[in-house]
C-alpha cells in the first residue's frame, strides 16, 4: 500500500518546514504550497529554501509549488496533479498586531483561502484535515491551566477571530457532512528550531514573537529588546507562556495524521499543543544568555495591547488521545535556537 500524500499549505514557512520535514521522515509524501508571502526564496531557485534544506536533511523529496490558497484555480489544479489523502492546513498571515491594522487582509487571507482549500478538498473526496490553530481562540485565560474545555471567542485580535472563527466552520462542516474528520490543534508558544541547525523561524522584518527577537539580538541584528510589561501578577511582573519546542510540535503534527489515517472515526477534535510548563519573558532572557553565551539587551517598557498575563496548557487530552507528549525543555529550545540563528544570521536570505 502507497503512503499517505499530504497537502501542506505554507509548508515553506517556519512551522509548516519543520513539519514537513518529520511527515517525510515519518514516511509520508508531501506536496506542498505556499504563495512566499512570509517565506524566502531566491529568484532562480525552484523550491524555497526551507524546502530546499528539509530535502538535504531528510534526502527525500518535496513536492513544491507556488500557490496562493484564496485562487480557487491554482487549488485544483494541484488536486488535478496528485492523489492526495490529507490536508495540513499552516498558511495563514499571522501576526497580532498588524492584524489590527489590516483587519479585512486577514479576514480574506485566513478565512477565504481556508474556505476555498475546504471547498477544493471536498470536490476531490478529501475529507481527513490537520488545522494549525492556535490558544489565543480562548483569550485572557479563566482558569489555569487552560484545558481543551476552555471556553474560545473571547479573542483579542482580528488574527485570534480567524482562527475562532475557522474552527466554529469546521466544527459546522463535521455536523453537516459525517465524511469530515477534523483534527484542530491548538499551538501555544512554538519556538526553537530543528537541532541540524539548518532550518530555523526567519519572520520577514521586525519579528513580532519574543524568540526570534531575542535571537536577533544575540546576533547583533537588533540592539535591544523592549520587554512588553513588567507589572503582570506574575512571578518577576513579566508575561508567562508555554513555550514548546517546534519539533515537539511538528511531531504532534505526525502523530495527528496518524490517528486520521488509522481511524474511521470522524468528526471535530481539538487538542491543546504545549508543555503545560508556562516561562516568564525575562526567564526566557536568561535561558537564552545561559545557551548562547551572549548578553541580551533589555528595556521593561510598558505593556502591547492584546497581551494576556498567564497563559499554560493542560496538554493531558493530546497523550491520550494521540500518545503525543513535548518532550523536550527551554534550554533545548533556546541551544537549539541559537545553533540556527548563529549559523544564519540573516536567516535563509545570504546576505
Ligand atoms: N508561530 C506561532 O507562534 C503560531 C502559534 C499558533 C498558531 N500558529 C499558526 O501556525 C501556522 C504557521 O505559522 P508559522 O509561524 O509557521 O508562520 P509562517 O508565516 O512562517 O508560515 C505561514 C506560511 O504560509 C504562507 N502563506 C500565507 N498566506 C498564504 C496564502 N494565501 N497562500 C499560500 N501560502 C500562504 C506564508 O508564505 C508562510 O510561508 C499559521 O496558521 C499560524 O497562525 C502559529
Ligand atoms: C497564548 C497565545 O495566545 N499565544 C499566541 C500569541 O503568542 P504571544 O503573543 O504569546 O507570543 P509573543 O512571542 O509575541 O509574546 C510572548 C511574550 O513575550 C512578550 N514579548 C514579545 C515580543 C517582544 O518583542 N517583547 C516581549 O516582551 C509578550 O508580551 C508576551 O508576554 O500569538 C502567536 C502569533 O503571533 C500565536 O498565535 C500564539 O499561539
Amino acid at each position: 500500500m502507497a503512503p499517505p500524500t499530504v497537502l501542506v499549505t505554507g509548508g515553506a514557512g517556519y512551522i509548516g518546514s519543520h513539519t514537513v520535514l518529520e511527515m517525510l521522515n515519518a514516511g509520508y509524501n508531501v506536496v506542498c504550497v505556499d504563495n512566499l508571502c512570509n517565506a524566502y526564496s531566491s529568484g532562480t531557485a525552484k523550491l524555497p529554501e526551507a524546502l530546499n534544506r528539509v530535502q538535504e536533511i531528510t534526502g527525500k523529496k518535496v513536492h513544491f509549488y507556488r500557490v496562493d490558497i484564496t485562487d480557487r484555480e491554482q487549488v485544483r489544479s494541484v488536486f488535478q496533479e496528485h492523489k492526495i489523502d490529507m490536508v495540513a492546513h499552516f498558511a495563514a498571515l499571522k501576526a497580532v498586531g498588524e492584524s489590527c491594522r489590516i483587519p479585512l487582509q486577514y479576514y480574506h487571507n485566513n478565512m477565504t483561502g481556508t474556505n476555498v482549500l475546504l471547498e477544493a478538498m471536498a470536490d476531490n473526496n478529501v475529507f481527513k484535515f490537520v488545522y494549525s490553530s492556535s490558544a489565543t481562540v480562548y483569550g485572557e485565560p479563566q482558569f489555569l491551566p487552560v484545558t481543551e474545555e476552555h471556553p474560545v471567542g473571547n479573542c483579542t485580535s482580528p488574527y485570534g477571530k480567524t482562527k475562532y472563527f475557522t474552527e466554529e466552520i469546521l466544527k459546522d462542516l463535521c455536523k453537516s457532512d459525517k465524511r469530515w474528520a477534523v483534527v484542530s490543534l491548538r499551538y501555544f508558544n512554538p519556538v526553537g528550531a530543528h537541532p541540524s541547525g539548518r532550518i530555523g523561524e526567519d519572520p520577514n522584518g521586525e519579528p513580532n514573537n519574543l524568540m526570534p527577537y531575542i535571537a536577533q539580538v544575540a546576533v547583533g541584528r537588533r540592539d535591544c529588546l523592549q520587554v512588553y510589561g513588567s507589572d503582570f501578577p506574575t512571578k518577576d511582573g513579566t508575561g508567562v507562556r508555554d513555550y514548546i519546542h517546534i519539533v515537539d510540535l511538528a511531531e504532534g503534527h505526525v502523530k495527528a495524521l496518524d490517528k486520521l489515517r488509522n481511524i474511521a472515526e470522524t468528526g471535530f477534535f481539538a487538542y491543546n499543543l504545549g508543555t503545560g510548563v508556562g516561562y516568564s519573558v525575562l526567564e526566557m532572557v536568561h535561558a537564552f544568555q545561559k545557551a548562547s553565551g551572549r548578553n541580551i539587551n533589555y528595556k521593561l517598557v510598558d505593556r502591547r495591547s492584546g497581551d494576556v498575563a498567564t497563559c499554560y496548557a493542560d496538554a493531558s487530552l493530546a497523550e491520550k488521545a494521540l500518545g503525543w507528549k513535548a518532550t523536550r525543555g527551554v534550554d533545548e529550545m533556546c541551544v537549539d535556537t541559537w545553533r540556527w540563528q548563529s549559523n544564519n544570521p540573516n536567516g535563509y536570505a545570504i546576505k
